[in-house]
């Protein structure tokens, strides 16, 4: 296990910087969170699979906000052009027929009230506190470190290729209606990466610049994991739920 703080000391070139931002996913992706391993095994109760969703539904709202911060930044509007897709992916001709309205068929597919999801207000604390921080990231940030935050996106494919047949297997209540929302992913996924990681490598062009691109993924890998930890806590054997939020049936 590195702890990449000074993976780019000296200076890397392209494929050297490529390969360490591969290696941060390979040893810090939330495919290897214990959360998930749950879901892929089978063993999540319904109640988890529902908070999983609901909580999950505060990233998917928060993600065309944040890009369309980084649309404001960007002053070359071939890139704006390239990253509006992003927007328009999730949010749809009219808002609601993009991935974010796909996200809530999922949920609601659960079981869930479709107003309790889009509402947030049930969802974990630290779930909001860490959506939060990825949006000020991508706010307060440089523009280079805004784009790297995105490159957990070369690695969602493959955990979108474990959960979904997965989830197709072991939970009965999952039909292919409710994962919808996973069809378009990885090939949006697969497009928008190769973009964010063309770009990252062209402009980390001094090793504090490179230094600044790992640090932006390794960033982003721990909010992708504080949130599982977060739901872990809550509904796992721990069982610390929050005072108001969601409560699953199962689980009074
Ligand atoms: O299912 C997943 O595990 C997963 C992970 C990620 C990710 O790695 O950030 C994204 C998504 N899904 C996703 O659906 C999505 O639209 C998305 C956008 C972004 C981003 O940072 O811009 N990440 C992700």
């Amino acid at each position: 296990m590195s702890d990449f703080h000074d993976a780019a000391k000296g200076g890397l070139s392209a494929a050297q910087l490529e390969a360490v931002l591969r290696q941060v996913g390979a040893e810090r992706y939330h495919n290897l969170h214990p959360f998930h391993h749950l879901m892929v095994s089978g063993a999540l109760s319904k109640g988890q699979m529902q908070a999983w969703a609901l909580n999950r539904y505060c990233y998917q709202a928060v993600i065309p906000r944040k890009d369309a911060m980084i649309l404001a930044r960007a002053e070359d509007p071939a890139f704006r052009a390239e990253w509006r897709k992003r927007i328009e992916d999730h949010d749809g001709e009219d808002g609601w027929s993009g991935g974010i309205a796909k996200w809530l068929k999922l949920a609601t597919g659960l079981g869930l009230d479709a107003n309790d999801v889009i509402g947030e207000r049930l969802a974990l604390p630290a779930t909001r506190f860490a959506v939060g921080a990825y949006l000020a990231f991508c706010t307060n940030r440089t523009l280079l470190e805004a784009v790297a935050s995105s490159l957990t996106e070369l690695f969602s494919p493959v955990i979108i290729g474990e959960r979904v047949p997965a989830m197709l297997a072991k939970y009965d209540y999952v039909t292919e209606d409710t994962l919808a929302y996973f069809k378009a992913r990885p090939e949006q996924a697969s497009r928008d990466a190769q973009f964010a990681l063309s770009y990252a490598l062209k402009h980390a062009d001094t090793p504090e610049r490179q230094q600044a691109v790992i640090d932006a993924l390794v960033f982003k890998c721990d909010i992708l994991w504080a949130m599982l930890d977060a739901l872990m806590q809550a509904y796992g054997e721990a069982g610390h739920i929050p005072p108001g939020a969601f409560r699953p049936e199962d689980r009074k």
